[in-house]
């Protein structure tokens, strides 16, 4: 991996109910990373300390492979635009203008051109205050916003949360342009597999406050099978799953057809067949399948997080 963005060192935040960490983390410089995890993992706070809107007990974090004592520098922070789960309040009663007036005081690469234009893309309500909007116009305002910054690093939280089908398509197609014309960095936060999909080189997992890992997205596609032999009885069976032990769920589907989870089926392909057992048919899993195997201790090839590679 080249640069880090964001490095995470035995980051820990306690709650009141909920402690989460350690969490290790590297995130590539120029990449799009998507953090998932159930409700509740953890990755909303884990977004807020990237900002320092939440302070880690322990642990530290470094930018850009900086570390900073006290509050990040100006010029850093004005680096690093923000989309959070629920829009601040503070803004409600500004048009869109008039908040993007206020943020272009704040942020000196602020490129207004590009906030109207993405305002005309999303079909933002110009004259309506941003606290009388709906929730998805809101989002949308609030993403123009954000991309206006021109952030070197944009963090984004459940990005798509409200949006219709029309919206989240332009949504996709402006990151992914982004991406394409700008040196940076987008960790976004979703519950959406379509998003993981289109959007992300990296996928992170957060499950109960524990970082589970980080693997390329592309690794974990086809990196699970499903598959239906045909098999003659039980003790067919369990000849099959002493040999192959790495089988999941191995199960007699109806009379004659035995169904199980594996991965990178083309290792054993071989082994099946000599085994004399004909394969019926079989399916790549989802990712959302994928990912839940994950949360239950099935791990895909991960990358080393460890310092020092
Ligand atoms: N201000 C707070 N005080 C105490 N506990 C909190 C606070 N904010 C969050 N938590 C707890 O920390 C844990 C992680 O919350 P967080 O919002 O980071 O999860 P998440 O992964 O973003 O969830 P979701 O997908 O539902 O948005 C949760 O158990 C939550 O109850």
């Amino acid at each position: 991996m080249g640069q880090q963005a964001i490095e995470l060192r035995d980051v820990w935040k306690k709650r009141r109910n909920k402690t989460i960490g350690p969490m290790n983390l590297r995130l590539p410089q120029g990449y799009i990373t998507a953090l998932v995890g159930q409700n509740g993992a953890g990755k909303s706070t884990l977004l807020n300390m990237l900002l320092q809107l939440i302070l880690p007990d322990e642990g530290e974090i470094r930018w850009y492979e900086e570390t900073y004592r006290g509050v990040l520098p100006m010029e850093l922070r004005q680096s690093i635009a923000y989309v959070p789960e629920m829009p601040q309040p503070e803004e409600n009663f500004w048009t869109p203008g008039e908040a993007a007036a206020f943020r272009s005081h704040w942020y000196p690469s602020w490129d207004q051109s590009y906030f109207e234009e993405l305002v005309r893309k999303f079909e933002v309500p110009e004259n309506a205050r941003l606290g009388k909007m709906s929730k998805g116009e809101r989002r949308k305002f609030e993403l123009a916003a954000a991309l206006a910054v021109k952030p070197r690093l944009l963090l984004l939280d459940e990005p798509s949360s409200g949006l219709d089908p029309f919206a989240w398509k332009i949504m996709i197609e402006t990151l992914q342009r982004y991406m394409d014309e700008h040196e940076a960095t987008i960790v976004i936060s979703t519950h959406i597999v379509e998003e993981v999909r289109r959007l992300a080189d990296y996928i992170v997992l957060m499950h109960q406050g524990q970082l589970l890992g980080m693997t390329e997205k592309d690794s974990l596609f086809g990196s699970w099978s499903e598959i239906w032999v045909q098999i003659e009885g039980e003790q067919a069976l369990q000849e099959l799953a002493a040999e192959l032990p790495q089988a999941l769920e191995l199960k007699l589907e109806t009379p004659g057809v035995a169904s199980f989870l594996t991965q990178q089926i083309y290792l054993y392909e071989k082994r099946i067949h000599d085994l004399g057992v004909k394969v019926l048919k079989s399916r790549s899993l989802e990712l959302d399948e994928i990912l839940s195997l994950w949360t239950r201790g099935h791990r895909p090839v991960l990358i080393d997080q460890k310092r020092g590679e």
